[in-house]
């Protein structure tokens, strides 16, 4: 009989999705880059998260809440699809397209904060910098995730990480939030 630590190839390929952060911890590493944001930017002003679709949206809501309570003032937030940038339309053509919503104040000569749940290769944030520069001209342009999983295809490192969680290729990383999936979890699969 194996030890209860010891992998049994034989139930490898059916186990369940394995929880990496739970909804506690999701809040956690959500406060800790809310606090680093403000340290890096001295503050919320000229500030702009711009979360992206889907779930960094409510990722960026999220963080815009906690710096808005640390700092006593609004921080602006937005949107921003980048489904008319990306380099796979060909490949993968039925994306469906969300709205772009920028704050009022715009992004030029703002520090803007790209907000998502995964990095991985890299390319949606690729096609979200090309997005930016059809909207404006940000004095700075950072990234934070919630994940970042590795696997990078292109030269883009995440400035603000929740957590670092090296992976296997093959793995399939599912954040589910509130907002989308009705609870907060990060699994690996
Ligand atoms: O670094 P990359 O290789 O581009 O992968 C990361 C992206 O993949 C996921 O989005 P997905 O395209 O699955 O769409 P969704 O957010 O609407 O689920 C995730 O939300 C990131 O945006
Ligand atoms: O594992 C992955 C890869 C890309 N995007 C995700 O959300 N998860």
């Amino acid at each position: 009989m194996p030890a209860p630590e010891e992998a049994d190839p034989g139930t490898d390929s059916v186990r369940a999705d394995r929880t990496v952060l739970d909804a506690r911890d999701i809040s956690r590493a959500l406060t800790r880059i809310s606090h680093e944001l403000l340290e890096r930017n001295k503050g919320a002003t000229d500030l702009v998260l711009l979360g992206l679709h889907t779930r960094g949206v409510p990722l960026a809501r999220r963080i815009a809440e906690r710096i808005t309570a640390v700092e006593g003032a609004p921080v602006a937030v937005g949107e921003l699809d980048v489904t008319m940038y990306r380099d796979d339309l060909r490949s993968q053509p039925t994306r469906r397209a969300h709205k772009t919503a920028l704050p009022p104040g715009g992004i030029d000569k703002k520090v803007v904060v790209l907000v998502d749940d995964v990095l991985f290769s890299g390319r949606t944030i690729r096609a979200a910098l090309d997005a930016l520069a059809d909207l404006g001209r940000p004095s700075a342009v950072r990234l934070a995730v919630l994940v970042d999983r590795g696997h990078r295809e292109l030269p883009i490192r995440a400035d603000h990480v929740g957590k670092n969680l090296p992976s296997a290729l093959a793995e399939r990383v599912s954040v589910r939030l509130s907002e989308v999936d009705g609870s907060d979890e990060v699994t690996i699969s």
